[in-house]
């Protein structure tokens, strides 16, 4: 039975005295599939970011799995949920020892499955040799697929996705878009302004309006 995962409830935001968020509610239930939009600084990334801890409301809480979140158990939320951000120069050196380092911390470490990079390699059309290659070379293109890459073998259920196919073309859009849209297990909360994400199961919150 589908339950409520997540929770915003009275969240104002106000950053410089000026107000970003006012009064925001919303309960996402697991497996529901969640379409941010709204104008650029309307706060839709800094939602996101309440979730993993990485930004606080100036008033309100956040809900998970029924958990108030605190500084004790956001560690538990991070490791149940994927945040891919729609900054893509986070990494640097050769592809492959940004994989061997994040599959190195304890957390990660059963997670790391060759078999399904190079699966995931081939689906989102990447040539193998770009694991020797340096990340900062990449195109930004490149760069949001590795991103991608490295969510999905992190095996999470729960992804917020933060403009992750503003660099992409068309085609490879609509593969990346399917593959999170199209697993009906996983909660997806996105922020974009990508009409090609409203697809038929996404349920749009405009923010800001
Ligand atoms: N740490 C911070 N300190 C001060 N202002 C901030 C901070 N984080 C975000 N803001 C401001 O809050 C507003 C909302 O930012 P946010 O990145 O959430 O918007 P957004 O809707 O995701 O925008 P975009 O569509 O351009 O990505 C912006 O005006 C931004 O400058």
């Amino acid at each position: 039975m589908s339950y409520v995962l997540v929770e915003y409830r009275n969240i104002h935001i106000d950053y410089e005295n000026k107000k970003i968020i006012n009064n925001f509610n919303l309960k996402v239930k697991k497996g529901d599939k969640i379409l941010f939009k709204g104008r650029s600084g309307s706060g839709k990334s800094t939602l996101l970011k309440l979730i993993m801890g990485f930004s606080f409301p100036s008033e309100g809480l956040i809900y998970f799995n029924g958990n108030c979140l605190d500084c004790y158990n956001i560690w538990e939320v991070r490791e149940q949920v994927c945040y891919i951000s729609q900054y893509l120069d986070i990494w640097e050196g050769p592809v492959t020892n940004i994989f061997d380092e994040i599959f190195s911390y304890r957390k990660n470490l059963d997670k790391f499955d060759r078999n399904k990079l190079e699966y995931f390699l081939e689906y989102f059309d990447l040539d193998h040799k770009i694991l020797q290659q340096d990340y900062d070379e990449l195109s930004g293109g490149e760069k949001q697929r590795i991103c991608i890459i490295i969510a999905l073998l992190l095996d999470r259920d729960v992804y917020l996705l933060d403009e992750i196919t503003s660099s992409l073309d068309q085609n490879m859009k609509e593969k990346v878009i399917n593959y999170f849209v199209g697993n009906k297990d996983w909660t997806l909360i996105v922020a974009s302004h990508d009409n090609q994400w409203e697809m038929d199961n996404m349920k749009v919150i405009n923010i800001g309006d």
